[in-house]
């Protein structure tokens, strides 16, 4: 079982290659993710990104080709088919985009849920029957008892397919694209439902999803690039001196083990960065400049000479003049790949 510390989520350096028709693709190439007991995070990113690949590793159908990837305590890198079983049966819980994955068409919604404590097994029938009520409830579908899935909207569909996945309370929540085919205003509604859950059951709970519009519903959004996490928005509320709520959003760059992190897009694009990149240390912030090799409008462009102790301070020293984006601890900066190569900063 997970120690009191150990997060409920943790993949580190997770990487997953497929090989197709002798090509090698990299659908996750070193993610880092931690997600503690009981939060609710959501996991952003666009087409390709590799967040079905994320979690169809964390929901044990898929096995990652190296990292680390625990879950509750299971690592899901050298589990057996068994532990596989039990894992997939009572730690997790999924909810996936499509209502056919979720649902059986032929049954209620409380035979789906029923169906789904009968396969774990373990409860009495008077338990199972109050445990039905009590999670239709909780979803607020509590009048689909009796209905089938074709009987349902999406939007109720969805609900129960959280109750199943809710069934046999498992200690993590997994959505694949919940709301991917719901519109706007139902989507929101489910995600609040989730929400609720998350805060009234206290599950751990990640959503994956290519809607931004998730971070609004959430605490923590975690922006996933390139089979990496990049940034992260970690939204919070204070109240003024005028005694008026205030909801306020940060933006992180998140930082690997090694020292790795990407640059938003954005910056990257805005000061034409590529290739390499000019990294000083501040005694409270890095600073990020343009390589600007070869051009002369940059004064003092020249990397340090050799001899002596070229240490980051100094390297700064050389790198002042030129013009750029001072990177502070927040909000989040970062290279396309800001990695410190001391070959090249020699
Ligand atoms: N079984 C597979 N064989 C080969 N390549 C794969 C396989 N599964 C995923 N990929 C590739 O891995 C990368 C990540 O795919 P993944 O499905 O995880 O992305 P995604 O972010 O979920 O995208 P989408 O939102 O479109 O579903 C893509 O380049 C994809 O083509």
């Amino acid at each position: 079982m997970a120690s009191v510390s150990e997060p409920h989520i943790l993949c580190t350096d997770l990487v997953r290659i497929f090989t197709a028709d002798g090509v090698e693709v990299q659908a996750l190439q070193g993610l880092n993710l931690r997600v503690d007991a009981g939060e609710i995070v959501a996991v952003v990113g666009a087409s390709g990104s590799g967040k079905s690949t994320l979690l169809t590793i964390l929901s044990g159908l898929d096995t990652a080709t190296a990292g680390v990837a625990r879950v509750a305590g299971h690592d899901l890198l050298t589990m057996g088919s068994r532990e596989r079983v039990a894992y997939r049966r009572r730690t997790v819980g999924f909810v996936w985009q499509q209502t056919s994955r979720n649902l059986l068409p032929y049954l209620t919604a409380a035979e789906n849920i029923a169906l789904a404590m009968n396969v774990a097994g373990g409860r009495r029938a008077q338990a199972r029957a109050a445990r039905i009520d009590d999670l239709l409830g909780l979803l607020e579908v509590g009048d689909t008892r009796d209905r089938r899935p074709g009987e349902l909207s999406g939007g109720q569909q969805q609900r129960v397919a959280i109750a199943v996945a809710l069934a046999n309370e498992p200690l993590v929540l997994l959505a694949d694209e919940p709301t991917g085919e719901l519109d706007e205003s139902t989507s929101a509604a489910v995600l609040e439902a989730m929400r609720s859950v998350n805060l009234e059951l206290g599950v751990t709970t990640l959503i994956v999803t290519h809607d931004p519009g998730v971070s609004g519903h959430v605490r923590r959004t975690v922006q996933i690039r390139d089979g990496r996490t990049s940034t992260e928005v970690l939204r919070s509320t204070r109240v003024d001196e005028h005694g008026e709520e205030q909801h306020i959003a940060e933006e992180f760059a998140v930082l690997d083990r090694v020292g790795r992190l990407q640059l938003p897009h954005e910056f990257v694009q805005a000061l034409e960065l590529r290739d390499r990149v000019r990294l000083a240390l501040e005694p409270d912030h890095v600073g990020v400049w343009p390589g600007d090799e070869g051009r002369a409008d940059v004064p003092d462009a020249t990397p340090p000479v050799a001899g002596g102790a070229d240490t980051p301070r100094r390297r700064a020293r050389h790198a002042a003049g030129a013009s750029g984006i001072e990177s502070a601890a927040a909000p989040a900066a970062a290279a396309s790949e800001a990695e410190p190569r001391p070959e090249e900063e020699r």
